[in-house]
């Protein structure tokens, strides 16, 4: 029924202030306020309008990807949006295109890599969008490994000039979003050559296309790199090629801030460590942390309402049947989802701040911590978007069969979100970065430098190399220290015991080829212990709000009770808990489920999303799912006539078994 909230018993069981969740969710009551008015905005615009995407054509949907994107850019310049609330328009606009790259890595690239005067000149004219950027880094042949790439930027000192070129067919630059139809100018990574010399890849501002006619400039050919997986989803962005046949660009297009060619030719490389050419990648890791939770939330709201919503069996003498929320094994799948949702913003946060901390440490030439926030950036990223990719696709079996409809909204949310265990960097290539600053940190132990940050726990290595979990008792398990002892003994063991492996082989590099899965798992357990550590400082700090702190509680354990159930042969093997402790975690779950149960809907209502974003009929506010299906069935194109294009082609001929040309 209309204006009937069918949900308004389960959000009647709530233990605890929805509103004062909702500031939690979003950081601050500032980004609350931000958040709830820019996403209400583009809900009720119907240029944002997105429920029809998935029956256009590629060349439609880039269409109307590119008429939203400048009504937004239109609107921020209009209304004077600030940056906060612009990305914000962007991101409840929820079509990836263009300005996610310009704004995202562009425009950084510069701000990050450039001189005072090269931000000058080009900042001035991408700010206004009076030029459009992209990010053109990976090769045909070589994403993963950039020292790989082939693009050459050769200096010709005659002319004052670098000369681009593309010198083999593996060498086209492939991938970059906003590239393919859209850009005027890229910053491209290339290797530079000086008096013959290779210094290895820097990054250069290239002009691709006429700011007149947009046409390709001569040198340089260019275009879309084809469909991607799903229909709408991650088609709205121009992937695009890219390959260069000696084109010329001033010398002073190179970025020079970390390192510099002179008129003469002669290269000078800066004292700063070479991997701040990378500092892009950097800064877009730490933001997909926060996404991986904003995305992982969508799906999580979806299927809770809608197991709320949804009944099968249990039904006595005819009366109601059992809502499957009430289920224990759709609690136990589910649950987990929602508690590593809240994680993710924690740790999200705390990154943020990391980041920012070290950023400002560069600013002053101090690069101690320039590894830690590699290894936490490159590690987190793979862990929350491989975690959050799977939970998507949980929560659309969660949804049984409807969640396999285009309009549950799952189908189109996996689709978008999956290519994050690969862009920016492959989640296992990324995991290996945090097992090399492990191995590292492990063969400094007993150096005299102690090791900091994240990885202070390995300080403690001699007590936690022969602790003994105290765990006696399920509530045990909900003791912040009992619960960080288990994660830290497990990740310290299996991070020992793979560079104990590795120091029998004589080659470390052989052996480190030979240990691959095993220090991928060794650099996640040291991962998850991170997420684990913040969420407990988090509910260990101030937290406002009725009944809030109950409630991030009993997820925070969740989160990390599931994670040991999960990973139970690393916790059994290394002795950092018995059977007997693990089933008692395993009893602790069941009641944090239990408490959990009244408040799952409120808890996903703390999201504050709204119906537009959601994008789901399973999900919607009101729990009026059945009627809505009916109206989202009836809207397909092959309801408009009742006997369907095809029939007296196919189907009359065949059920009257007659074939006219056909030789049977
Ligand atoms: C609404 C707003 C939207 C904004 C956008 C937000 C989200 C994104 C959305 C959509 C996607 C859109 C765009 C996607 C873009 C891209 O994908 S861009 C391309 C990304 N490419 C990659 O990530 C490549 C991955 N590979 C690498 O990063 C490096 O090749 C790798 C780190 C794997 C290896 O580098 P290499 O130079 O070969 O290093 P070594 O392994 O030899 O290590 C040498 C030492 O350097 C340290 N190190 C490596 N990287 C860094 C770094 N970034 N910072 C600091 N230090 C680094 C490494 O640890 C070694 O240290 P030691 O010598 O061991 O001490
Ligand atoms: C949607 C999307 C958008 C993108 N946008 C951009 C963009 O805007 N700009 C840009 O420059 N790039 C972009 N990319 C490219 C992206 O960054 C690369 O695809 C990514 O870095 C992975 O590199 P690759 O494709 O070379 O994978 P590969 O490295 O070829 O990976 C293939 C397999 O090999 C494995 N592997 C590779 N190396 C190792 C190793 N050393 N040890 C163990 N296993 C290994 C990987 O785990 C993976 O399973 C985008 C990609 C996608 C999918």
């Amino acid at each position: 029924m209309e204006g009937v909230d069918h949900l308004a018993d389960e959000r009647n069981k709530a233990e605890f202030n929805v509103d004062d969740m909702k500031i939690i969710w979003a950081g601050s009551r500032h980004a609350f306020d931000v958040s709830n008015r820019i996403s209400r905005f583009v809900a009720t615009d119907p240029v944002f309008e997105k429920s029809n995407r998935a029956l256009m054509t590629r060349k439609e949907l880039f269409k109307n990807t590119l008429k939203k994107s400048v009504y937004a850019w239109k609107i921020i310049k209009e209304l004077r949006l600030s940056d906060e609330e612009g990305i914000k328009l962007r991101i409840f606009m929820d079509q990836p295109g263009f300005l996610d790259l310009h704004w995202g890595m562009f425009v950084p690239a510069i701000k990050g890599q450039g001189t005072e005067e090269q931000q000058q000149k080009w900042l001035s004219l991408a700010n206004k969008m009076q030029i459009i950027g992209c990010y053109a880094q990976t090769e045909l042949g070589h994403g993963s490994n950039v020292q790989g790439l082939e693009t050459t930027a050769t200096f010709d000192p005659k002319t004052d000039q670098f000369i681009m070129h593309s010198p083999t067919q593996t060498s086209s630059k492939w991938w970059p979003g906003g590239l393919g139809k859209v850009s005027t100018h890229a910053v491209v990574y290339a290797r530079l050559i000086t008096n013959g010399k290779d210094h290895g890849v820097h990054g250069f501002i290239v002009q691709l296309r006429s700011l007149d006619d947009h046409s390709p400039l001569p040198g340089i050919t260019i275009g879309d790199i084809g469909m991607k997986f799903g229909n709408g989803a991650y088609n709205s962005m121009d992937n695009g090629f890219l390959m260069f046949n000696q084109f010329r660009i001033p010398r002073d297009q190179m970025l020079m801030r970390l390192s510099k060619v002179t008129r003469e030719g002669k290269y000078i490389a800066s004292d700063v460590p070479r991997q701040l050419v990378y500092g892009t990648m950097v800064s877009v890791r730490q933001t997909i942390v926060s996404k991986a939770s904003d995305a992982l939330a969508r799906a999580v709201c979806i299927a809770t309402r809608y197991s709320a919503v949804r009944r099968q069996f249990g039904s006595e003498n005819g009366g109601i049947e059992t809502q499957v929320i009430d289920y224990k094994t759709q609690q136990n799948r589910l649950f987990p989802l929602l508690a590593s949702a809240y994680a993710f913003r924690f740790v999200g946060e705390w990154l943020k701040w990391l980041y920012t901390d070290v950023t400002q440490r560069l600013e002053a030439s101090d690069f101690v911590t320039l590894p830690e926030a590699h290894a936490c950036t490159a590690g987190l990223k793979s862990m929350t978007t491989s975690a959050t990719s799977d939970g998507i696709e949980e929560c659309r079996k969660l949804c049984g069969g409807h969640g396999y409809l285009w309009c549950s909204g799952l189908p189109e949310l996996f689709a978008v979100y999956v290519p994050a265990c690969t862009y920016e960097g492959d989640n296992v290539v990324l995991q290996l970065q945090v097992a090399r600053f492990l191995m590292k940190t492990v063969s400094q132990l007993g150096s005299g430098k102690a090791p900091a940050g994240t990885t202070a726990y390995m300080g403690r290595a001699q007590h936690l190399l022969q602790c003994r979990s105290g765990v006696q008792k399920a509530e045990d398990w909900l003791n912040p220290s009992m619960v960080l002892e288990a994660f830290e003994s497990r990740a310290l063991r299996m991070a020992i015991t793979c560079a104990k492996n590795l120091s029998k082989f004589e080659n470390q590099e052989q052996g480190f080829s030979e240990l691959l899965a095993d220090l991928v798992e060794a650099a996640i357990a040291h991962c998850q212990l991170i997420v684990v550590s913040k969420f407990i400082a988090k509910i260990e700090g101030e937290i406002e709000g009725k009944g809030v702190k109950k409630q991030l509680k009993n997820l925070c354990y969740i989160y990390a009770l599931h994670l040991l159930h999960k990973h139970l042969g690393d916790f059994l093997s290394t002795n950092s808990v018995t059977p007997e402790q693990a089933s008692l975690a395993s009893h602790q779950l069941r009641s944090l489920y239990s408490q959990v149960r009244p408040n799952a809907v409120a808890l996903v209502d703390a999201f504050d999303y709204t119906d537009h974003y959601l994008g789901s009929v399973l999900g919607r506010y009101d729990g009026n799912v059945y009627p809505k299906l009916f109206e989202e069935a009836l809207k397909d194109p092959l309801n408009d006539s009742v006997v369907p294009d095809g029939y007296h082609e196919y189907i009359r001929p065949l059920i009257k078994q007659n074939f006219p040309s056909a030789k049977l």
